[in-house]
């Protein structure tokens, strides 16, 4: 109508045009009459505040106590609410006060709906200071809250925070737009300086049981000196029998959503009955560690205490530093239970065949374990016990990077309403997301709850893996796009751990660069790498997995001559590996790195399955190959004089087992 220029009630002929051509408008108004133009029952409310209480329904009320009711019921969920906050109220103490601000639980901008809880001072204090300021001041605690709240709370009061046009939350990490290795520091007390693996090729860099009390308390101070922090008590681990209970304190919205997509989500009968955590994080994200702290040196401080059971993290909003921190956690004390813990994704056939895809970041275990013909147990972080494998978490975290509907249609609808879009650069105005933007940074990224994934395996557990997958994403081009690897060729490669860091997930890393990194993961194992390979080694050969590696990298030539393996051949090559058909292939061994490479690979243009072919230039390939094999040697030469397992035979097999030349 209105694009015929009719205006509604209004004939336009006998209208008389106006100056501009528009016609008068003429209401018709009986006389003595007051206009309703209510056609339904007025709402029962006499003032706009009681119409916003009509809006908001109470939550569902939770399990009700057995045996407790009525007036009961109602106590008794105040009396489990005021334990919760009892909870984290020691959770938040400092351990040099003893009274701290009082937690109020729910949001500073509505009417507090439990009662108040002062700090319990912790066991720690030495002697009691008088009440400061501190002990007069509120701090509201969100705890475990929606991710539609979430949402409001992020727009409301975090900048950059918008949503997109599918409905995912676009977030700004800040300075920090990759993990910072360099400033992750783990307490060295009598006993982890025995068990974990310090000194050459460790990330482990050590910090005294003081210096991390001295940051914990600035975290502590921070985060209670704000209006507001955000409280996720969540799980890790599908496995029931090895689930840890974790707490992440934050100041963010943006990383109260993140941990709620990324952490196993407990149910509301499982939130009622979380008691105290297993392990707690303080993340003060913004606010940085004092660089006259002993230690320190930068802003950012990520520090674990394996003791205290606490992470800290000071001077970076980088959310991945979370879950990625969780994971070193988690390769400390899966082990001490015969668990291997394994930085891979995982997904499972129809038949219940498991493959785990190892690799670094940006080598694409994400990438190969969502696919639309298998069902998806996990993207990164994983366990396998002796009852077979579980996903630590309850997200996926993708690099969005020229992510494209096309080649990774799981991952693009799993961008939606719930899903934490990081660093992304959209259109102000449609809200459309252009994911060739490296405006912000490379390292755009996407977390969402592994539901969102259709054919995700809820639970995320699965039978012992079939297919054990090594990605490298070979800068070099010399590396063959797939062979299949012997026991020790799998256990060597493991244990070099290479690809070509590719730019943006690490500071400071602008183009591909060749990495070892011990277990495909060097910066989040605490033991010695030769523990995880050993379990490795005895897992496979007790359930006779197959080895695979698998070069996601360059081909044609080098980073700057040659290209990227393209996406549909790795997938060609996997699908490959998956049915069985690649273990009957002909193979034949390649010289230097002795891998067996097969001749044909069903949808694969057979030239390129030998690297030698796709270059031009013969000896610039031989060059770059020895090349190659000489920076495997040099970074093996750690791991010689060590044992790997209770086998002999199978260290010298090992040992046998690199570059050959
Ligand atoms: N041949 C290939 N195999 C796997 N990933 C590829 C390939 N070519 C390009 N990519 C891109 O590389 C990136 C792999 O990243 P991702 O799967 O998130 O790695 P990870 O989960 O190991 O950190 C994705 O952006 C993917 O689109
Ligand atoms: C989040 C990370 O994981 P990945 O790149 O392996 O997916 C990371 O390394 O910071
Ligand atoms: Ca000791
Ligand atoms: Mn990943």
């Amino acid at each position: 109508m209105a694009s015929n220029g009719n205006v509604s009630g209004v004939t336009p002929k006998s209208a008389s045009a106006g100056r501009n051509g528009l016609p008068k408008i003429t209401t018709h108004k009986k006389q003595n009459e007051i206009c309703h133009d209510d056609s339904s029952a007025p709402v029962k409310a006499q003032t706009i505040d009681e119409l916003h209480s009509l809006q908001r329904k109470k939550s569902a009320p939770t399990t009700p106590l057995d045996g407790v009711q009525g007036a009961f019921a109602n106590f008794a969920e105040e009396e489990r609410h005021r334990q919760q906050l009892q909870s984290i109220s020691a959770s938040l103490a400092s351990l040099t006060r003893e009274t701290g601000p009082n937690l109020v639980k729910g949001d500073p901008t509505r009417k507090p709906e439990t009662p108040r809880v002062q700090h319990a001072p912790d066991h720690y204090v030495a002697q009691a200071f008088s009440a400061s300021d501190s002990s007069l001041k509120s701090t509201h605690v969100l705890h475990n809250l929606s991710p539609a709240e979430l949402y409001e709370q992020a727009i409301k009061y975090e900048q950059g925070s918008f949503i997109t046009s599918t409905g995912a939350l676009a977030t700004l990490s800040g300075a920090k737009t990759g993990r910072s290795p360099k400033d992750k520091r783990v307490v060295r007390d009598d006993v982890t300086e025995d068990e974990l693996w310090w000194g050459k090729g460790s990330p482990n860099i050590e910090m005294d049981e003081h210096t991390f009390l001295v940051n914990r308390e600035r975290a502590v101070d921070y985060l209670n000196s704000l209006e507001k922090v955000f409280v996720n008590d969540q799980f890790l681990n599908w496995d029931p029998e090895n689930r840890i209970k974790v707490r992440i304190v934050s100041a963010r919205a943006y990383h109260s959503l993140f941990m709620h997509n990324m952490c196993i989500r407990p149910s509301p009968e499982e939130l009622e009955s979380f008691g105290t955590p297993d392990f707690t994080i303080y993340n003060a994200g913004q606010f940085p560690c004092n660089r006259y702290t002993h230690y320190m040196t930068s802003s950012t401080s990520i520090d674990l205490n394996l003791g205290r059971r606490e992470m800290v993290i000071l001077g970076t909003q980088y959310a991945g530093e979370m879950k990625k921190g969780l994971f070193g956690v988690m390769h400390y004390l899966m082990p001490l239970r015969q668990i291997l813990s394994l930085h891979s994704g995982c997904n499972m056939g129809k038949d219940g065949d498991v493959a785990l895809f190892f690799g670094l970041s940006g080598t694409g275990k994400t990438t190969l374990s969502t696919d639309h013909n298998r069902y998806l147990i996990g993207d990164d972080e994983h366990c396998w016990s002796d009852k077979g494998v579980s996903n630590i978490e309850g997200g996926c975290y993708a690099k969005c990077i020229d992510l494209s509907r096309e080649k990774e249609p799981d991952i693009w609808n799993a961008i939606k309403f719930g899903t934490v879009l990081e660093n992304v650069v959209f259109d102000e105005h449609t809200r459309e997301v252009d994911y060739l933007d490296k405006s912000v940074t490379e390292n755009t990224r996407a977390a969402y709850p592994i539901e969102y994934i259709p054919n995700a395996k809820i639970p995320c557990v699965g039978p012992h893996p079939k297919n054990v997958i090594l990605l490298a994403c070979d800068a070099f081009g010399v590396l063959p796009p797939v062979s299949k690897l012997s026991l020790a060729q799998t256990m060597y490669h493991f244990i070099s751990g290479y690809t070509a860091l590719v730019a943006g997930t690490e500071e400071g890393v602008k183009e591909p660069r060749a990495t070892f990194s011990a277990c495909f993961g060097a910066a989040f194992i605490m033991l010695h790498p030769t523990r995880y390979a050993a379990m490795l080694a005895t897992k496979m050969e007790k359930h006779g997995a197959t080895g695979w590696l698998v070069n996601t990298g360059w081909s044609g030539g080098s980073y700057g001559s040659g290209s990227r393996m393209k996406l549909a051949y790795t997938r060609k090559i996997i699908d490959a590996i998956h049915s069985g058909s690649l273990l009957s292939a002909n193979y034949k061994k390649t010289e230097v790195f002795g891998l067996e490479i097969p001749t044909e690979v069903e949808g694969v243009p057979s030239e390129i399955l030998d690297p030698v072919n796709t270059w031009s230039d013969k000896k610039a390939y031989k060059d770059t190959l020895l090349k190659l094999g000489g920076l495997f040697k040099n970074n093996f030469e750690v791991f010689v004089n060590h044992k790997i397992g209770k086998d002999d035979k199978l260290t010298e097999e090992i040992l046998a087992a690199g570059p050959n030349f």
